[in-house]
């Protein structure tokens, strides 16, 4: 019999969520019946993806939603083998019982020395977010000018350096100095810290004088209501997320897009990553290829222990992160 540690939401959040809106429960997990295996998470991640899904699809009671690289500790389904790594959708739990349906096996080139928690970063779920966003939402074509915000983090680090890949000049903003630092070390053409600058029209306009072709953006809110005035004319907006704005009790008011969306025939698209599920192998086999080839480098934001599980989402949350933020258990 193996006890498996759960993390469930035991009161919705209202506002930013504090660590007293979850409680660490244990569960007996019964013996294997043929076909099924037992799987032990090794890493966890922490996305922002959950603060507004935790509303739309969870009550209070349930296990946090959640991705996870774990390995495969007893089988009773011939197809999967003892010792073996998958990705799985299992929530915030250290062991759980699967029929095998539900997992993914890690890409089968993936390399021994690569650590397997890239599979919930850039070589997963977020880097496809940048991958399928600049290429089928963006459309960036070499020589546009592209501004990610949130630019540090898991996707937004992964978009700037596919559009170098790409051939554009890249404009990141992130909430601190050494995370800026870090863009440039990273290749960005352009960085700065949107949380000092005096004027963040004038910081994007210092940027690119020319304006944007393209914005891959993540936050929302109000930094997307200034940097719409600095799009091109025909600019591409791929509205990917919008971090600002998860935590509101009451919903910001405008500006609204409309005026700049006409004058400069804008298109602004809204996208889940998941309309290309049926793409993910093409996706994470040029994420894979990029990474071991180190034309995208890639960090990652470790908090150790299961327990720390809730202060390393809301630190995620609150921007302690530079790059992926993971759980290793
Ligand atoms: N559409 C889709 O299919 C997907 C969308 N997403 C979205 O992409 C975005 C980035 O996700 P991900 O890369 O995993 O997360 P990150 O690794 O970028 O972590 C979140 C970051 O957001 C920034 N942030 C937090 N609050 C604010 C704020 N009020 N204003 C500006 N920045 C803020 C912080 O960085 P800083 O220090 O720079 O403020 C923080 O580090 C999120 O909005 C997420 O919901 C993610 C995956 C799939
Ligand atoms: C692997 C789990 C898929 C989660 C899809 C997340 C979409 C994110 C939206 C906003 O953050």
């Amino acid at each position: 019999m193996v006890t498996a540690k759960v993390w469930v939401l035991k009161k919705h959040f209202e506002g930013f969520p504090k660590i007293s809106n979850f409680d660490l429960k244990e569960i007996e997990l019964p013996n294997l019946k043929d076909g099924e295996l037992l799987l032990q998470s090794v890493f966890l991640s922490v996305d922002p993806y959950m603060r507004p899904y935790s509303r739309r699809d969870m009550k209070e009671g349930d296990v946090m939603i959640g991705t996870q690289v774990a390995r495969i500790v007893e089988s009773k389904n011939p197809a999967f083998t003892v010792g073996v790594f998958v990705v799985a959708r299992s929530g915030w739990r250290t062991h759980f019982i699967s029929d095998g349906k539900d997992l993914q096996a890690l890409p089968s080139s993936w390399p021994e020395s690569l650590p397997r928690s890239l599979a919930l970063g850039t070589i997963g779920m977020p880097g496809l977010t940048a991958y399928f966003g600049l290429l089928e939402v963006c459309k960036t074509k070499p020589g546009e000018t592209v501004l990610v915000n949130a630019a540090a983090g898991a996707v937004g680090s992964v978009v700037g350096q596919l559009a170098k890949i790409w051939g554009c000049k890249v404009v990141g903003c992130a909430g601190s100095d050494d995370k800026v630092a870090y863009l440039k070390k990273i290749g960005f053409d352009e960085a700065f810290n949107y949380k000092t600058v005096t004027s963040l029209d004038e910081a994007l306009r210092k940027a690119s004088p020319d304006g944007y072709d393209c914005f891959f953006d993540n936050v929302g809110g109000e930094f997307a209501s200034v940097a719409i005035n600095q799009m091109k004319k025909y600019g591409r907006i791929a509205v990917c997320g919008a971090i600002s704005q998860y935590n509101d009790t009451v919903p910001q008011k405008g500006p609204y897009v409309q005026i700049p969306m006409i004058f400069k025939e804008l298109r602004m698209e809204g996208f889940l990553v998941t309309s290309w599920n049926n793409r993910w192998e093409e996706g994470l086999k040029a994420l894979l290829k990029w990474v071991m080839e180190g034309k995208v480098k890639c960090h990652e934001q470790v908090t150790e222990g299961f327990e720390n599980m809730p202060a390393a989402f809301i630190g995620m949350l609150k921007g302690e992160n530079l790059g992926k933020a993971v759980v290793k258990v």
